[in-house]
């Protein structure tokens, strides 16, 4: 479904991402790990066309992705929830759902907000109030709500759990794992949080300095050695 070849990217001289390659395939759940630093955001916004990537070819289903922009990738079925999530604050929670159908779903927008509510069940009595007043938690919820109203067949995710209560990680974590099996949802994961990642997550790949250097299933991995990638 994604094929990821020899993928290079740069911030001007400095090499940052170095030679990955991986597939993704339909309904997959694979996780991204790595220290701070090591470039796993500047991968993961290369993939979704926020960053050009200097060498390299990205397919999705087949067809090339290399070098399109982020609104054809998303044409496609390639979704970001990005870091700190980035809703927009000053929008109600609806509006900021919205915003996920406007581009290619514009007239389906209740259906999907439905659909979506029925996976987070918490953003309904917030409908109406501003996205800046939720909680971090709400506001990762209404991050994946919103990318998931695009209607993805992938989504990326960076650092879902990142400042979020142990409580609503693992409500996240049973969300993912829902609709990845009820939608045939392939999903990406970057993270830190190794016991986050690995509820959801099938297959690992870890980052070191730009590369992948280490790989493997996550059933029957050895949860201490892959941590000894993360610890500084
Ligand atoms: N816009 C930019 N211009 C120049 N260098 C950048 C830019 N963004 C990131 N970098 C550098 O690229 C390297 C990789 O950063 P990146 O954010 O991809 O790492 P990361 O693994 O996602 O880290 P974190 O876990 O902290 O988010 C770092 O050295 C960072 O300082």
């Amino acid at each position: 479904m994604l094929n990821v070849e020899g993928l290079t990217v740069s911030y001007g001289k400095m090499q940052t991402v170095t030679d990955v390659s991986f597939n993704v395939g339909k309904a997959d759940k694979v996780c991204l790990l790595g220290r701070n630093g090591v470039g796993k955001t500047t991968l993961l916004k290369s993939l979704i066309g926020l960053l050009g990537s200097g060498k390299g070819r990205i397919t999705f289903e087949g067809k090339n992705m290399t070098g399109k922009k982020p609104f054809e990738r998303s044409k496609n079925g390639l979704a970001y929830v990005p870091q700190g999530r980035e809703i927009i604050p000053m929008l109600t929670v609806r509006e900021n759902l919205d915003l996920g159908a406007i581009a290619h779903h514009p007239k389906e927008t209740e259906a999907l907000v439905e659909e979506v509510l029925e996976y987070f069940p918490a953003l309904k009595e917030h409908l109406k109030r501003k996205g800046g007043v939720l909680s971090g938690g709400q506001q990762q919820q209404l991050a994946i709500g919103r990318a998931l109203m695009s209607k993805p067949k992938i989504l990326f995710l960076d650092e879902p759990s990142e400042g979020i209560q142990p409580n609503v990680v693992s409500e996240i974590s049973s969300i993912l794992n829902r609709v990845n099996k009820e939608k045939s949802l392939s999903v990406f994961i970057v993270e830190q949080n190794l016991d986050f990642a690995f509820k959801i997550a099938e297959r690992y790949l870890v980052m070191e300095k730009g590369a992948i250097v280490s790989s493997g299933d996550v059933k029957g991995a050895s949860v201490s050695e892959v941590k000894k990638y993360l610890t500084i």
